[in-house]
Formats: structure tokens, sequence, C-alpha cells
């Protein structure tokens, strides 16, 4: 559906005002400049694209971004010590499920060794366009906007990168128009390389949150990131333990392959919250490789996420 026809539903007197205009799957985003309006023109102007845009067959769910008083959004990283400890499942499910709780929230891949974030979002042949030479993040059907490394660049290329074009793309990702998120997670490669740094020097997140599984080794890199967020001075806002307790699909038996509790006891130690436990489940891994992060739904594994959403929506307001 082609911007312009959504326009064309609202008074010609707002075209100048109007900075993004677009319609997915039946939701209509508009993002409106509200700079030297009073409150109560504000909420006037907003009940009428609402009413107008609702009118329409096609739409079924408005959403009207007033940006004159904007913050810029909170930057919330997700690290780990390695790879393959289920960062990218944490950081998909964690932005759908702040999703589900209101908060606006869109989604870096910064995973320049393996983006997989448009696999689980279902993205794959989304490519980001462009106004005023910055990005506009593309539309997924979660109501979290995205932007991954795998959008900017040929499937297998990013690995060769060297320092100075991670920094870039990182630059170029984190200052696209997040015209309509609060927050937005960035989902860090595994270890503390270019992107960390570029990340803590020139974007510092407001908080990170590390994701573990319960093996000692795995362990001990988890602590290792986060020493590098606290000489960094990026509080840590705690850790999550992925992958414990399996349960048979078969006979239900639940066995702890990578042991449980491991991480828990690794927060106590290092004085840091722990926020919660995911469960080895096949599931989760069907569901993120057919591009439907449990978070979506319903199901008993949406809990986990939706609980650690919640503690993070905690931290979130607590600080501002
Ligand atoms: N709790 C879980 N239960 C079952 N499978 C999981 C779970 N968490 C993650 N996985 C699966 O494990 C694999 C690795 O997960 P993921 O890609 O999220 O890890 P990662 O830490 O981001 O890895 P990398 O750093 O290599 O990108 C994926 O196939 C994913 O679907």
């Amino acid at each position: 559906m082609a911007t312009s026809e959504i326009t064309d539903d609202l008074p010609p007197e707002f075209a100048g005002r109007v900075s993004a205009a677009t319609l997915k799957d039946g939701r209509a985003l508009i993002v409106f400049d509200a700079a030297g309006l009073g409150e109560a023109e504000r909420a006037a102007i907003e009940r009428d694209i609402t009413a107008r845009l609702s009118a329409r067959s096609d739409v079924n769910d408005v959403r009207v971004v007033m940006t004159a008083e904007r913050k810029a959004p909170t930057l919330i990283a997700i690290g780990s010590g390695k790879g393959g400890v289920g960062k990218s499942t944490l950081t998909a499910n964690l932005a759908i499920a702040l999703a589900r709780q209101g908060i606006r929230t869109g989604l870096v891949d910064a995973d320049v060794y393996g983006p997989s974030q448009q696999v689980i979002f279902d993205a794959e042949d989304a490519k980001p366009d462009a106004r005023d030479n910055r990005m506009i993040p593309v539309e997924t059907k979660f109501g979290v906007r995205m932007l991954s490394m795998g959008q900017l660049v040929a499937p297998g290329r990013a690995i060769a990168w060297r320092g100075p074009m991670v920094g870039n793309a990182l630059a170029q990702m984190i200052d696209a128009h997040w015209d309509a998120e609060d927050v937005i997670l960035i989902d860090l490669p595994p270890g503390t390389g270019d992107v960390q740094l570029t990340m803590v020097q020139k974007y510092k997140p407001a908080g990170a949150i590390l994701v573990s599984t319960p093996q000692d080794l795995a362990l001990i890199d988890a602590a290792r990131a986060g020493q590098f967020f606290d000489a960094a001075a990026v509080p840590v806002i705690g850790l999550v333990e992925n992958m414990a307790g399996y349960a048979c699909p078969h006979c239900g038996e639940v066995s702890d392959p990578f042991g449980k509790g491991g991480v828990e006891a690794a927060a106590q130690r290092l004085e840091l919250p722990f926020l919660g436990r995911i469960p080895l489940d096949l599931a989760i891994r069907q569901g993120s490789d057919a591009g439907e992060p449990p978070a979506a739904g319903d199901s008993a594994q949406a809990e986990p996420f939706l609980s650690i959403a919640g503690k993070l929506a905690a931290w979130i307001s607590a600080r501002s």
C-alpha cells in the first residue's frame, strides 16, 4: 500500500507535518511533527487522525506518534560472552514482549557475525528505505520495527568487515528514523569486540542484559562481558539463564544437559540481579526458525519472555 494513499485521508494542512506514514498488515503508523502545538491541539489532531484512518476498511490499528517533545529512545544492549547461547532469541522475544506490554519497541541486530533477526521476524526480504539520508526501520508483523546488519550486506559478507565498517553500519542503524520508539533493544555480537566498543563510546546504552547458558565456560565469558560493561559505566540490568532444563517431548522428564541454576548463582556472586530462566525447548527453536517467535503467542513458551520483559520494563520506568 503506497504511503500517499493513507496521507490522502488526512487534511491537506497536515501535509507539512507528517514525517512518516506507513500502512502494513492493517496497522497504520503516522509520525506527526507537533512542534509548537499546545497539549489540547495535539490531542485533537491525534483524535482526528485516528478517526479518519480507523474509518478505512484496510486499517484495524492506528498509531499516532507526536515527535516534537520526544526524548531519544532508551538503548538497551543484549550481550553474551560467547556465541550460540540464545542472545538473538532472547532479544527478539523480549522486544515482542515489551511491545505487547504497550512499550513502543524497536530492534537493532548488530550481530555482524551472524545476523539472524530477519529470520526470527519473518522479514528476510525486507529492505529498509531511506529518507534524508537516514534509514527507515522495517515494519514487522509483531509490532516491532527493526534494522539488521543482514539487511545492509549480502548474506555471508559481513564476517569480513573490519572495525570502521562495523562502527559505520552500527551508526547507520542507531541513527535511523526511530521516531515511533521509546526503547530500542540491540542484539550485540558475542564477546567484547568492535561493535561493543563503538556502542559504549558513541551510543552508550542505558543498560545491558547478559545471557548465558549454565555451563561454566559460558559463565566465565559472561562474567567477562559484565566486567566490560562495568568498566564502561553501563549498568548491567541483570543476567538471564537460557537453555536450562530440557523437558523431553516424549516422556516429559526434565533433564539439565547444561546444568541448572549456574547463572543465578553467578548473578549472586557478581552481585547482579537474576532476571529469569528460559528452558531448553524445541518449540522455541522451531518458532524462531519459522518466523513465529513464541513471545508473540500465548503458549507456555511465551511466559519466561513476558516475565523477563516485565522486569526490564520496570527497570526502564524506574530510571526515567
Ligand atoms: N531456550 C531455547 N530452547 C531451544 N532452542 C533455543 C533456545 N534458545 C535459543 N535456541 C536456539 O539455539 C540457536 C542459537 O540461538 P541464538 O541464535 O539466539 O543464539 P546467539 O547467542 O544469538 O548466537 P550467535 O551469537 O551465534 O548469533 C538457535 O537455533 C535458536 O533457535
